[in-house]
């Protein structure tokens, strides 16, 4: 195994630090959801649409009705080609919200649209070809076939498809080699190590081509550094593929690592949706800002974040570049060896620049100068298209 070198972006997109200069494609939604609930307990339905009732707590909802509301009032887009993380305490209602997506659970009330076609309207065949052929899931315990070799657990998905053997099993040889299992085709799942398995299983999810991967959780069980080869490897796939994936996690490094987006999970409510960045420097309320707490801001914090203007055309024509994604560790690192702030470049471009002080509130917790300089605002004096940002 131990495929998880990093590898250059050649696949169709970089999500992670790509900025706010994503292509077109990704605005186009592969899930929507819009008003999702998931109430479980006698006569659920009548919950959603009662404002006295939508208004009590879990504890209160449970005493005067017998109902957990797992999932009130979600709605989100996935975008095409980003990793979406639903992360959350245990019991804020992840599992449910991605099971809802293709129905595993039935949603209680809402919409849920799969490339705009309406997943609670598919029959029962459409909703068989959804789950086999579109979106796959990868679960924490794989369900692997104790007594079929990897290859063929891998090939299982298309067995059910109806793949031929000979070309099932070519299929599945690739994407065996794919997640670093190479010479491991013809053991049983017995003979391998718990993170073996789970390249298994991410293997035969991936084996069915889905336009989209839902991960329930699926390193939780792993011990830490199998788990950070997953992740890297989650990682490299995603990098070299720019599939999109769905992915549960109750682990706030796990999610900053992943997310391009993450949606945080409370009681069953979406309490924020935004970038690592966004919800690290931007906690939407104290249970987020407790939760991020402590994360080591200078590593998810960027430079675009931090910057302030340039003072002048000699300011924002001269010392060390940084990119506007870099991050405030990296340009800590760059305005210590100069002696002075920094620029931050973009396309030979001057966005503004970072100084030891805006740097230094960003580490301590303190508000980032309000960042997003209009790229035309300062690039006065820049002329450096030539010049190479750390
Ligand atoms: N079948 C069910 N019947 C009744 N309540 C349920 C059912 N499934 C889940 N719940 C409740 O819904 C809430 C959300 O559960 P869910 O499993 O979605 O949370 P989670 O965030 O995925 O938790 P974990 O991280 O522990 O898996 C919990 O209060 C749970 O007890």
């Amino acid at each position: 195994m131990g495929t998880a070198a990093p590898t250059a972006s050649n696949g169709p997109k970089n999500t992670k630090n790509a900025g706010d200069t994503g292509n077109a494609e990704a605005t186009v939604p592969v899930f929507s959801v819009e008003g999702l609930w998931k109430v479980f307990g006698p006569k659920a339905d009548r919950i959603p649409g009662d404002p006295e009732l939508t208004a009590l707590g879990q504890a209160e909802l449970r005493a005067r009705t017998g109902c957990t509301a797992a999932v009130r009032d979600v709605s989100f887009d996935v975008r095409k080609g980003e990793v979406f993380v639903v992360m959350g305490l245990s019991g804020s209602g992840k599992s449910t919200l991605v099971r809802c997506l293709t129905r595993l659970i039935e949603p209680t009330a809402g919409t849920i649209a799969i490339d705009g076609e309406d997943v609670r309207a598919m029959d029962r065949g459409r909703l068989r070809e959804l789950r086999r052929h579109r979106a796959a899931m990868v679960f924490q315990h794989f369900g692997l076939l104790p007594h079929r070799t990897v290859l063929d657990n891998v090939a299982y998905g298309l067995e059910i498809q109806g793949v031929g053997r000979t070309e099932r099993r070519a299929r599945a040889a690739e994407v065996v080699a794919k997640v670093g299992l190479e010479g491991m085709e013809q053991r049983r799942p017995a003979q391998l190590s718990g993170g073996q398995r789970q390249r298994v299983g991410l293997a035969r999810a991936l084996a069915v081509d889905p336009e989209v991967l839902l991960f329930d959780e699926p390193f939780s069980a792993l011990d830490p550094l199998i788990r950070r080869d997953m992740q890297e490897e989650v990682v490299r796939l995603h990098r070299e593929e720019g599939r999109t994936m769905v992915f549960i996690t109750h682990d706030l490094q796990e999610a900053l690592k992943l997310g391009d987006r993450i949606a945080l999970m409370r009681d069953g409510r979406v309490v924020q949706l935004g970038t690592p960045e966004e919800i690290v420097a931007s906690p939407a309320d104290d249970y987020v800002r407790e939760f991020v707490r402590d994360v080591p801001r200078e590593q998810v914090i960027t430079a675009r974040r931090a910057m302030r203007p340039a003072d002048s055309a000699e300011e924002a024509g001269n010392g060390p570049a940084v990119r506007p994604d870099a991050t405030v560790a990296e340009a800590i690192e760059a305005v210590a060896r100069a002696g002075g702030p920094a620029r931050v470049m973009d396309q030979g471009r001057c966005l503004g620049v970072v100084d030891a002080p805006a740097l230094l509130a960003v580490v301590a917790g303190k508000a980032a100068a309000p960042a997003a300089v209009a790229a035309d605002d300062a690039s006065a004096g820049s002329g450096a298209a030539s010049e190479e940002p750390v």
